[in-house]
């Protein structure tokens, strides 16, 4: 059973005997005695904003707390959405102040969810751009919806932005270097299929099998003994982590001079009206 912090607003329910918290933007619930699962909550496109990326860290620490828990299955409410992203208006004509709060946030957000000590397995339900991939390539094991309208890459540079130096590092670990240049220099969103074929994801499941496919995988990767599994990943994943505790400040730093210029901000905008056409 999972304690309930004061940051989230949470509500308990007994849905077939198995405990399950419902807060803001996330629900967390633990189906089985050693896999918890996290579902992202934030309609319409769970985008992140400052709120949604400290809701998804405070989820994955509560998840982290119960010693019996093993492995994460990061989930979407939306069948076709699995996360658009950095929410978009948070680097819209922000108040500086905000913007480097939001920065941080997602800076946590990814050093929470890249080091945890679960194993994590991303059920990548439809699209996910930008942040969306970045929430996926943090995992251990991806798995992802048929489906080839559904894109998963990074498209910062159609968006007038660049990845930070960190996500850049992210994905070429993921897809390799040439790879990288390609996807992130046209900005490529790939289809399953391509996805699958650059190895930016594990597998591709039919809409339906997504859960079962990441529970069974999540059960897996928990019963393998927890000391060397752990230290296995954190001898592939520190030196990225600590070079980003490092130069955390400067990196807020960096993300702030860049969203703040007026040709980012051009760019941004321009986007943000060209999105579901109503802004
Ligand atoms: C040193 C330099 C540092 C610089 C660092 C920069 C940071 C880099 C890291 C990450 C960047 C990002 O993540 S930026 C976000 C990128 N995401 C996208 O480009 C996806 C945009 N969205 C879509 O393509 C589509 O919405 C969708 C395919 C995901 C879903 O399509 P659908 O048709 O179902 O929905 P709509 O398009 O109608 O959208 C519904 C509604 O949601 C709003 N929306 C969508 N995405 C976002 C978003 N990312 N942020 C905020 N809002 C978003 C959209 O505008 C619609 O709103 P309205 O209903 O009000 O019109």
């Amino acid at each position: 059973m999972f304690a309930s912090r004061g940051l989230l607003r949470s509500s308990r329910r007994l849905v077939g005997g198995i405990s399950s918290a419902t807060r803001t933007y996330v629900n967390l619930s633990k189906p089985s005695t050693s896999v918890a699962v996290l579902e992202l909550d934030r309609a319409p496109v769970n985008s992140l904003s400052k709120e949604m990326a400290d809701a998804v860290s405070a989820a994955i620490k509560e998840a982290e707390g119960d010693d019996k828990v093993q492995a994460l299955v990061l989930k979407s409410s939306n069948p076709k959405i699995f996360s658009a992203g950095l929410d978009i208006t948070e680097m819209n004509n922000p108040e500086v102040e905000r913007l480097e709060d939001f920065w941080r946030s997602i800076q946590d957000l990814f050093l929470t969810l890249y080091g945890s000590r679960l194993s994590t397995v991303a059920a990548i339900e439809g699209h996910s751009p930008a942040g969306g991939c970045l929430l996926a390539m943090s995992c251990d094991y991806r798995v992802m919806t048929e489906g080839e309208n559904f894109k998963i890459g990074l498209n910062e540079t159609k968006l007038g932005i660049a990845a930070p130096y960190w996500l850049k590092d992210l994905f070429v670990k993921t897809i390799g270097n040439r790879e990288a240049e390609l996807g992130l220099g046209l900005g490529k969103l790939y289809s399953p299929s391509e996805a699958l074929s650059v190895n930016l994801i594990d597998e591709v499941v039919k809409n339906e099998d997504v859960l079962e496919v990441a529970m069974k995988e999540a059960e897996t990767w928990a019963k393998i003994p927890p000391k060397g599994r752990v230290a296995s990943k954190v001898m592939l994943r520190s030196e990225m982590m600590d070079e980003l505790r490092e130069k955390k400040e400067l990196d807020v730093g960096w993300f702030r001079d860049f969203i703040m210029e007026e040709g980012t901000q051009k760019g941004i905008d321009a986007y943000l009206k060209s999105l579901g056409g109503k802004k």
